[in-house]
């Protein structure tokens, strides 16, 4: 009950902030999914201003992860930036009509809201990374289970040469994916890494071999990819992303609690069965 009340009241804000962020309009979000393979793309698609987020984009992102949390047959998004660069950060048209603290408080808030969904959706997420990632075009990249790169690509927490923090998460979310140290590397210097020095440090999980300036080649490498983690079944896919979800913000002893529900989930339903009827070998 005091779960609902609380849920209830964070979709009130939203839905308030919403209403003030889709005045600031350029750009949009593209969503296709293609429900054979399970794989859906999504493109953050504001070209002009190298792929920034705008207030109206902030609020068509809430509306593109609901429909992405609605999609049963899915497995895997893709996303990826319009034009051969993935994202510049916040819309500075956007951003420079916002600079109080009640304008800042607003933007944190939803875009926290949206990559704290995006992070935990059923599917497997990636990060599809050519040109720049930038500001909060890093960020976003934080949310991902998977960042891909391309060579030429660039990634930058560059908020310090702004006078700014990481804002929708990304800072946090750096310090649970590299540690301490290198998070404060990264936020303090502002530097900007390329997708070889990326890999070294474990930010990305692979750089691509592609040819960078055809979008065609770089998502079918991107979706070769990813054939290795869609083979299951979505319920199964949807079951061991659930674990690790809870896992990164439950302690031991609640994600255990947790896995267990989970595992009961899977565990003697008809794909089980089958399994065990075949008498597989994993050679
Ligand atoms: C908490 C999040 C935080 C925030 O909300 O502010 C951040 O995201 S901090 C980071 C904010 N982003 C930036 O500071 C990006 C500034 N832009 C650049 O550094 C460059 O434009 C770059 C590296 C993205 C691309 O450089 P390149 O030489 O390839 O292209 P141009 O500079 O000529 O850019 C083309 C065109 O795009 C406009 N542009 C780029 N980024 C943004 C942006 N974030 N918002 C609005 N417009 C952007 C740029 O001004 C150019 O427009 P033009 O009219 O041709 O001058």
């Amino acid at each position: 009950m005091e779960n609902n009340v609380s849920h209830s009241s964070e979709e009130a804000a939203i839905a308030s902030i919403c209403e003030n962020f889709r005045t600031h309009q350029s750009g949009c979000f593209v969503l296709d999914k293609d429900d054979a393979s399970g794989v859906a793309t999504l493109t953050i698609c504001n070209p002009t201003r190298k792929n920034a987020i705008s207030g109206s984009m902030m609020v068509q992102l809430r509306d593109t992860i609901t429909q992405l949390e609605q999609w049963q047959q899915g497995k895997a998004v893709i996303i990826y930036g319009a034009e051969g660069s993935f994202c510049s950060g916040g819309d500075m048209n956007t951003v420079r009509q916002i600079t109080t603290t009640e304008g800042g408080r607003q933007m944190s808030i939803l875009m926290q809201y949206n990559l704290k969904r995006l992070q935990n959706l059923h599917l497997l997420t990636v990060a599809l990374i050519q040109g720049k990632a930038i500001g909060g075009g890093a960020e976003l990249t934080t949310a991902c289970d998977f960042r891909l790169m391309t060579k030429r690509a660039q990634l930058g927490f560059v908020h310090v040469r702004m006078g700014i923090t990481p804002g929708w998460g990304g800072g946090s979310r750096l310090v649970k994916l590299l540690g301490p140290s290198l998070a404060l590397d990264l936020l303090t210097s502002g530097k900007q890494l390329n997708g070889d020095e990326a890999k070294r440090i474990g930010l990305v999980n692979d750089v691509l071999d592609c040819d960078e300036n055809d979008i065609d080649d770089v998502l079918l490498k991107c979706k070769q990819w990813l054939q290795q983690y869609v083979k299951g079944a979505p319920e199964t896919i949807r079951a061991i992303k659930a674990i690790v979800v809870s896992a990164m913000d439950n302690t031991l002893p609640d994600a255990l609690k947790k896995e267990l529900e989970i595992f009961l989930t899977v565990w003697g339903g008809p794909m089980h069965r089958n399994a065990l009827s075949q008498n597989l070998k994993h050679r």
